[in-house]
């Protein structure tokens, strides 16, 4: 062997025996490391096996995925199908332990209602949201006993009587000033289509707004836009200047300050990190900015709850009632109210946030829905027609009171199957707090689990799975749903929600009649579920009663969506008509 490829085989050949050795050694050592860096697949769980063979694990092609503009969190909520399994695991940092990814219905449904001693929210999702609101019971482990105190503080909320008359009479006035916006918009925009999707985020944030914090100052921002669109709509450009498919655009509504916090949260739920993300974005100036307006609303809007509570004020906002709670539990500890505490301004400003976005996204979604299902939309204005008569003979809105009273079936079945279809969340979060078993896998402690809502078992056929391999619990309440073809659950289908009620012909809704988890379910499900029914059915009501929503084009009808807090439409335009 000549000299030169002496050296190419053997290296170290020339090196003396110690430096060779020290050389060799610290190359072991790195190859070690790195072989103990890389991901730890559970045993019997499909993965994807490129991603084992970096440290980054899946990282790597969920940032090409964002760098691509496409939807990380799509991404989770695929990997069963690819895999064919309802269970499959995942590498999202490095030195991190896998993640697993659950597609099933039943076991999600057990895992989330039964199995709360095994299963709870985890660091990462606590991180996600204690970034921006770490005294929100959101952002709280079920075991912290924090969260307890913190549920105390709103558990007044999502009673029967603060819906119906704080949140209800709200959510119906807000309502009218809409419709009103709407009318005149419909007027300018001659049957040409416009963008929905801001009117529809300022109504719904006008309404939280309103009903967390009182009146206070609080100014609908719906009425000033309107004043603005009236203000400028005789030098609007003429609507028949340009083809119906072609969107009239209308002045620009002012963002509200506080929409940058929730995007943040909807950005940190993709990071490898949350943590160092929110520690790295808390420090932009925006945040800054955004944080300062949180403080400076929250400190005068307590200090207009004070003043009202001292002048013996009727009781009438969240704030009021929180403010009362306080009072209760001071006064039973033996201690002096806190009216300003950190828990007093999370709780609320997270109250507006996860009720603002939830219920403007829903809207979103199902308003292109019944633009594009025309039957739907008929059928559910004729229901209404129906179920208010005496609106109907005397030319008038349904009221409040009506409405709050009155049940229209296929109005519940069309709210639930927008749910169901196209939820504003789409995937779940906890953290095995045990060593245990999912479908027959040993899951140690520590080990987070997603659980998509959409997809296999929800939105698509679910997975043939042994029965035996489900939890114990699973089985025994193996029937606590209904059943559909499964062919179909992937359409919008209202009807499926509808049953005979005994003998007779007449339809009821049946909140049971398949699997469905857009609130989730358990002590950790959605606090907001009922203001959220209301809100909806009052919303919906009304707008059906008042408007057509004309086929749009192609284009403009996708239903592709985008990740911020919530998952959102894309586009989402509507063509209005006034109904007859
Ligand atoms: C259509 C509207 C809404 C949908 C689909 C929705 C859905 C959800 C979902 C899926 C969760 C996660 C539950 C879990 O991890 O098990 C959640 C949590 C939560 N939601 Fe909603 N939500 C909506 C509206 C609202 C409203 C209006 C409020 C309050 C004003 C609200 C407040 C909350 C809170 C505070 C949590 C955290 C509960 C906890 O950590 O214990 N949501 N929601």
């Amino acid at each position: 062997m000549s000299s030169a490829s002496l050296d190419l085989v053997y290296p170290f050949a020339r090196l003396p025996f110690a430096a060779s050795a020290v050389i060799v050694g610290v190359l072991s050592v790195l190859y070690l490391a790195y072989q103990w860096a890389l991901p730890k697949p559970l045993p019997g769980i499909p993965y994807n096996q490129n991603a084992v063979k970096t440290i980054l694990g899946d990282t790597a092609e969920i940032q090409q995925i964002k760098k691509e503009g496409g939807r990380p969190r799509a991404w989770f909520n695929l990997q069963p199908v690819k895999h064919n399994s309802p269970l499959v695991q995942a590498f999202l940092a490095p030195l991190s332990k896998p993640v697993l990814i659950l597609s099933d219905f039943r076991e999600t449904q057990d895992i989330l209602l039964r199995r709360g001693k095994e299963f709870d929210r985890g660091p990462r999702h606590v991180d996600n949201f204690s970034g921006i609101v770490p005294w929100h019971h959101i952002a709280m482990a079920t075991q912290d006993p924090q969260f307890k105190a913190n549920r105390e503080l709103v558990k007044d909320l999502m009673t029967p009587h603060f819906l119906n008359t704080v949140s209800g009479p709200e959510i119906y006035n807000n309502a009218m000033n809409f419709i009103e916006l709407w009318k005149l918009k419909a007027e300018v925009a001659g049957g040409r289509l416009f963008k929905a999707e801001d009117d529809l985020h300022t109504m719904t944030f006008d309404i939280i707004k309103v009903v967390a914090l009182g009146e206070g100052d609080n100014q609908s921002m719906t009425a000033l836009y309107t004043d603005l669109v009236r203000s400028t709509a005789a030098n609007a450009q003429d609507a028949s200047s340009a083809g119906q498919d072609e969107p009239f655009v209308f002045p620009e509504n002012k963002p509200n300050a506080h929409g940058i916090q929730q995007e943040a949260v909807g950005a940190a739920a993709s990071q490898p990190f949350p943590d160092l993300f929110h520690k790295i974005n808390n420090r932009k100036p925006a945040m800054k900015e955004a944080y300062a307006a949180k403080f400076s609303m929250l400190d005068r809007q307590v200090s207009l709850g004070v003043q009202r509570m001292e002048a013996g004020a009727e009781v009438k906002s969240a704030l009021d009632y929180m403010m009362q709670r306080e009072l209760a539990s001071a006064k039973k500890a033996g201690r002096a109210p806190v009216f300003n505490s950190p828990s007093m301004y999370d709780e609320l400003y997270g109250y507006i946030g996860a009720g603002h976005e939830t219920s403007s996204t829903s809207l979103q979604w199902g308003l292109k829905h019944l633009a594009a299902d025309q039957r739907v939309q008929t059928t559910l204005r004729e229901s209404l027609r129906a179920a208010y008569p005496g609106a109907v003979s005397e030319g008038r809105q349904p009221t409040f009171a009506e409405i709050i009273k009155t049940q229209v079936p296929y109005l519940d079945a069309v709210v639930e199957e927008i749910l169901r279809v196209t939820g504003p969340v789409r995937t779940l979060f906890r953290t095995a707090t045990v060593d245990t078993t999912i479908l027959g896998h040993h899951v140690p402690k520590g080990t987070q689990i997603f659980l998509p809502i959409t997809g296999p078992s929800f939105t698509a056929p679910a997975f043939a799975i042994e029965e035996s391999l489900r939890s114990p619990s699973s089985q025994s309440h193996k029937n606590m749903r209904g059943t559909w073809d499964e062919s179909d659950a992937a359409n919008f289908v209202p009807e499926r929600w509808l049953k005979a009620e005994g003998e007779s012909s007449t339809q009821v809704f049946d909140s049971q009649a398949g699997p469905m988890l857009a609130f989730s379910v358990g002590i950790r499900g959605c606090f907001g579920r009922r203001l959220a029914y209301l809100q909806l059915r009052i919303l919906m009501t009304l707008i059906v009663w008042n408007f057509e929503f004309g086929p749009l084009p192609e284009e403009l009808n996708s239903f592709d969506a985008i990740d911020t807090l919530t998952t959102k439409p894309v586009k989402c335009f509507v063509r209005l008509a006034e109904a007859r």
